[in-house]
């Protein structure tokens, strides 16, 4: 079985007219199994988008991704979509839901529709609040999440798309907007994740210490294309050079 988890082969999106080319265009990168790996690069460079087709919200118009070596389709994506967690920008939590409620949400697409009418089963709800303990927020489970701090929110983001326990966590901007503290504890969330279960992580991070700190490899795009791939080490200097 080939080691990597993630490949992108002449990965080419949509044309956008704004742009006057495809979103992304012509992407090759590969990310190994238990890789943390930071995704850079300035605003419209597509960092967004290379994420949202790893899951399948993007749709492909040349190339190929693969997840664990298989390639993504229909028929594919949601045995994909279960083994692949994302956190969307800026959470995507349902503000008048609780905490807990926002993380069974993360359990919808593995039951079917009769199965949600008749609410979780009490084994989800366990899960759900043994997630949000291990994130230190068990006490705020009953709490609607509009009332609980941009850190709090986030950490609830990330309970929701454990639940589904998956390999891979896709994270898009994970601590845009937080504060300090706030950062260093979804960092470190993100870090334990990878360190103690193994988890691959590809997170969107605009912070070249933070990446430098916690990610062993950045991947950078400029307009739709992969302009660095290596050590996170001197980033600032690569920044500088791609970018000069
Ligand atoms: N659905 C769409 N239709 C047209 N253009 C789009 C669409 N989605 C994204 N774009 C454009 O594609 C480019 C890449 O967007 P994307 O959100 O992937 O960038 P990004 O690197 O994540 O940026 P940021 O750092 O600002 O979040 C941008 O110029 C954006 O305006």
């Amino acid at each position: 079985m080939s080691d990597f988890v993630i490949e992108c082969h002449n990965l080419e999106t949509a044309y956008a007219a704004s742009l006057n080319r495809p979103i992304l265009n012509g992407i090759n990168c590969q990310i190994k199994r238990g890789e943390f790996v930071v995704l850079l690069g300035l605003n419209g460079a597509g960092k967004s988008t290379l994420l949202r087709s790893l899951v399948g919200l993007v749709p492909t118009v040349r190339g190929e991704i693969q997840i664990n070596g298989v390639p993504i389709t229909p028929r594919t994506l949601p045995k994909i979509r279960r083994d692949v967690g994302m956190l969307f920008q800026g959470g995507g939590l349902i503000r008048q839901l609780s905490a807990l409620e926002n993380v069974l949400c993360g359990r919808l697409g593995m039951r079917t529709t009769w199965q949600t009418l008749l609410g979780f089963p009490k084994s989800d709800r366990l899960l759900a609040l043994d997630l949000l303990e291990k994130l230190g927020l068990r006490q705020l489970a009953d709490q609607k999440t509009s009332q609980l701090s941009g850190g709090q929110q986030q950490r609830v983001a990330i309970a929701r798309a454990l639940i589904q326990s998956p390999q891979i966590l896709l994270a898009d901007e994970p601590i845009t907007g937080l504060d300090v503290v706030a950062s260093q504890q979804v960092m470190e969330t993100l870090s334990e994740l990878h360190t103690q279960q193994g988890m691959t992580i590809v997170a969107v991070l605009h912070d070249l210490g933070i990446a430098a700190k916690y990610a062993q490899r950045a991947i950078v795009l400029d307009a739709g294309r992969v302009v660095y791939e290596g050590l996170c080490d001197n980033l600032q200097t690569q920044f500088a050079k791609v970018y000069s």
